[in-house]
């Protein structure tokens, strides 16, 4: 991301239960080890500064969130925010999000996959390098269980349409759904910070939601 230096982290603060490299996550798989509690797992690929994983965790208790970035300073910078929360049922993991589907999680393992403002890759020469790939999509829908929803979101119309494209000709989800937009309660209100930004620029938001039936 072209973005402000981070704040420093506080060295006090214990990311045990917050922070992991995706080495150290269980194999055989087993997100039980990873939380305080066994419960639906979401997964975001590209969690960046962590917005989306401090809500989502503080919002709906009842699941279970893992983040996957492959920078190391926003996956640790965003472990230190669930940390000072004590968020216990939201994770941060560093490392390849490609990787955690396609070599770790067995199929029907998630009930939610998240992708929000992955980075555009312009040119078409870079297009592979986008998360969003067709066997990126391909080990989504197997991760997914029945009713496990994809959720896309993008300020990049051409990314968009590509992926609609890729999802309706090499997947069998049902989408994509409309997903409302809806204003602020307050500055921090936002799905992730690339959504505020977008949005405080008065520029467009493209999203989308899928389900596996
Ligand atoms: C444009 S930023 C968006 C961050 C956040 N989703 C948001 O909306 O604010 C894209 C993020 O995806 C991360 N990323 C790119 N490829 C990745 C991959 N294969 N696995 C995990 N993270 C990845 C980048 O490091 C970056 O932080």
């Amino acid at each position: 991301m072209g973005r402000r230096a981070l704040p420093k982290l506080d060295p006090q603060l214990n990311l045990s239960a917050n922070f992991r490299t995706l080495e150290e996550l269980p194999q055989p798989w087993n997100p039980s080890e990873l939380f305080a509690m066994d419960a639906p797992l979401e997964i975001e690929v590209g969690s960046g500064k962590g917005l989306f994983l401090q809500n989502a965790a503080l919002t709906c208790p009842e699941h279970n969130f893992l983040g996957i970035e492959v920078a190391q300073k926003y996956a640790r910078f965003t472990a230190a925010r669930l940390a000072k929360r004590d968020l216990r049922n939201a994770l941060a993991v560093h490392g390849d999000g490609l990787r955690l589907l396609r070599e770790i999680v067995p199929d029907n393992a998630l009930s939610a996959v998240h992708v929000y403002f992955p980075d555009p890759w312009w040119k078409k020469r870079h297009h592979k390098r986008r998360v969003l790939s067709e066997p990126f999509l391909a080990d989504v829908y197997r991760t997914l269980g029945p009713q496990g929803k994809l959720h896309f979101w993008t300020d990049v119309k051409a990314y968009f349409d590509a992926t609609l494209e890729l999802i309706a000709a090499h997947t069998d989800f049902e989408g994509p759904l409309a997903v409302p937009e809806k204003p602020p309660e307050h500055d921090l209100d936002f799905r992730t910070h690339f959504e505020r930004r977008t949005r405080l620029n008065e520029d467009p938001v493209y999203r989308a939601e899928f389900i596996k039936e």
